[in-house]
């Protein structure tokens, strides 16, 4: 199965990492934190927008991807947050690129990649995160609470991953920053948007949703909003855009506040 391939490409990526922060640790963190569950829980539809070159299941998406440039556009065409796969060997993203947004972009960033290990949260800190994915389908409750928790320590937010409803119980039970609902099934790949119109009404209120994926469309974003969520995650779509920032435009001018 493809989520279970990854974890186990990332364990031995972190046993690398582990090796070079013993020789050279991380700099100190940064502390000028940008809140994504603020900026999705604010007026109107969050698009947070994703720098993504490529995926398992669609392959290369976008070649020669220059990740600022694409940031930045997303940024000047009203993105609330920005979005940057991290996973070089599945998405053919760059950890660097992360930290070459950062110094341009003023939203809110966060970093998907596929943790599981504490330095992982850590890493994230140093590249210029302020929020990280969990994804709930490849995590126990445990784990998810113990990252969390680094997470805190860090300064940084969590996005928590669900797909399904007992996979939703677990994220809940680790108080994430922001819940996010993945339309795609990670095993088939398949997306479904009345994924998010059936968990949408059983998250709590007072935590910012978000609907993940599939989206391919404005009449899809604008399912999503009737659905009753603060954000929508774009990947694919955007990319696909010849004009990232033309892309996020055009989408918001659809939505209505
Ligand atoms: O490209 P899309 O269909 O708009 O999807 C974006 C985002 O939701 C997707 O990239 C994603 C959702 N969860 C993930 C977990 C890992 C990697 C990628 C993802």
């Amino acid at each position: 199965m493809f989520l279970k391939r990854i974890v186990e490409a990332k364990r031995v990526e972190v046993e690398a990492l582990r090796r070079q922060v013993e020789a050279n640790p991380f700099p100190a963190a940064k502390d000028d934190l940008r809140s994504l569950a603020k900026a999705v829980a604010a007026p109107g539809l969050a698009v947070i927008a994703e720098v993504k070159p490529a995926s398992p299941s669609k392959g290369v998406i976008r070649s020669k991807v220059d990740p600022v440039k694409t940031a930045q556009g997303y940024e000047a065409g009203g993105a609330a947050a920005i979005s940057v796969l991290t996973d070089e060997p599945f998405f053919r993203g760059k950890k660097e690129s992360l930290a070459q947004v950062r110094k341009t972009v003023k939203l809110p960033l966060l970093r998907k990649d596929f943790i599981l290990d504490p330095l992982q949260v850590e890493e994230s800190c140093y590249l210029g995160a302020d929020a990280i994915l969990l994804i709930a389908a490849m995590l126990t409750e445990q784990e998810l609470v113990a990252l969390r928790r680094e997470a805190r320590a860090y300064g940084l937010e969590v996005l928590i991953e669900v797909h399904g409803e007992d996979e939703l119980e677990r994220a809940l039970a680790a108080e994430p920053d922001v819940l996010g609902i993945n339309n795609r099934n990670l095993s088939t790949f398949e997306t479904d948007l009345a994924v998010t119109e059936r968990l949408r009404p059983l998250v709590p209120a007072g935590i910012p949703v978000i609907g993940e994926s599939g989206v391919a469309s404005l009449p899809d974003v604008q399912r999503l909003q009737a659905a009753g969520v603060d954000g929508v995650l774009i990947g694919e779509y955007l990319m696909r855009q010849s004009s990232p920032r033309a892309g996020v435009e055009n989408l918001l001018a659809e939505v209505t506040v």
